[in-house]
C-alpha cells in the first residue's frame, strides 16, 4: 500500500485529471456511433463532466475531446487531502457511472451493450501559463484528429478502402487537407460543428441578473454550470473570463 503522503499532490499547484475511455474505439463500433463524430456520444461525455463538476466544486474548468476530458482542480484546493489516488478514482468512477446513468437519455433507441470503462491520470503544473498551454494542447490535438478523421471519413464514404484513404493522407498538410474537403466533398472545415472542431468546455459561467424594484434595482451575479464549444487557445477566452481560473497577471 503506497504510503499516503507518497500519494500527494504536489501543494498550491493545478491539478488536472484526464479521463479516457477504454478501447472506445471499439466501444463506439459495438454502439454504431456516427463516423467520425457522433453529436450524441459527444453531448452524453459533456452532461457527464458537467455531473462531476456539480459534485465536486474544486473542479473549475474541463475541457473534453473525443472521449477524453481534462479537469481543473484549482490551485489551493485540498479536496481529499490531495491524495491522487483518491481523486483520480473518484472522477472516474462518478464519470463512468454518470455515462451508464444518462445514456437513456442520449440514446433512447440503444441498449448500452456493455459497460464502458474510462482509465485517469493526475497531472500537476504549478504555472498558470503552462495550465494554459496544456489546455491549448489538447485543443490542437482535437483539431488535428478533426480534421484528419473529417478526410478519412469523407474518403471511405465516397469508396474508398480505409488503407488507401490513410495513405493518401500520410503527411499531408492542413491546407491541403482543407482544400481537399473544399473541392472533392463540398465541405467548407469552418463550417463544421465548433464541438467538433474546438471540443467542449465546462465552467462556471457569471450570469449578472436585475434584483429589487423601483429605485433599488441592483445587481446580482450567479455562477452556472456552463458547457461552451470554442477557442481556449491565445488570451482572448481568458481574458472575457478571468474569474474562471483566476489568473489575472500576464493577460
Ligand atoms: N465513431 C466515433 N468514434 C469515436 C467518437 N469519439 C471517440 N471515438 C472512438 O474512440 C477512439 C478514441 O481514441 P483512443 O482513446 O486513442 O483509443 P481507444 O480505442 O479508446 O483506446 P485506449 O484509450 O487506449 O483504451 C477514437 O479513435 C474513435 O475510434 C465518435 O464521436 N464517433
Ligand atoms: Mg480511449
Amino acid at each position: 500500500m503506497a504510503l499516503p503522503w507518497r500519494d500527494r499532490l504536489l501543494p498550491l499547484t493545478w491539478i488536472v485529471i484526464r479521463i479516457d475511455g477504454r478501447s472506445f474505439h471499439r466501444f463506439a463500433e459495438v454502439h454504431d456511433f456516427q463516423k467520425p463524430n457522433d453529436i450524441d456520444a459527444l453531448n452524453l461525455m459533456n452532461e457527464c463532466a458537467k455531473a462531476v463538476m456539480e459534485d465536486l466544486p474544486d473542479i473549475v474548468f474541463a475541457y473534453g475531446v473525443s472521449d477524453e476530458y481534462s479537469f481543473v482542480i484549482r490551485k489551493e484546493s485540498t479536496l481529499y487531502g490531495r491524495r491522487s489516488s483518491k481523486l483520480v478514482s473518484v472522477i472516474v468512477s462518478l464519470f463512468a457511472a454518470s455515462y451508464v446513468f444518462k445514456w437513456q437519455t442520449f440514446f433512447p433507441d440503444k441498449k448500452l451493450q456493455y459497460p464502458p470503462a474510462f482509465d485517469g491520470r493526475a497531472v500537476c503544473y504549478p504555472e498558470d501559463s503552462v495550465l494554459r498551454d496544456y489546455l491549448s494542447w489538447r485543443q490542437v490535438d482535437c483539431h488535428i484528429n478533426n480534421q484528419y478523421n473529417t478526410c478519412l471519413w469523407s474518403m471511405i464514404k465516397a469508396g474508398k478502402s480505409k488503407d488507401c484513404a490513410n495513405n493518401e493522407l500520410k503527411g499531408t498538410r492542413a491546407d491541403f487537407k482543407n482544400e481537399m474537403l473544399f473541392k472533392q466533398f463540398g465541405i467548407n472545415y469552418n463550417d463544421l460543428p465548433a464541438m467538433f472542431r474546438k471540443g467542449s468546455y465546462v465552467f462556471r459561467k457569471k450570469v449578472q441578473s436585475n434584483s429589487g424594484g423601483g429605485t433599488q434595482v441592483s445587481k446580482k451575479s450567479s455562477f452556472v454550470l456552463t458547457i461552451e464549444h470554442g477557442d481556449i487557445i491565445g488570451d482572448t477566452f481568458w481574458k472575457e473570463n478571468p474569474y474562471i481560473l483566476g489568473i489575472k497577471e500576464n493577460l
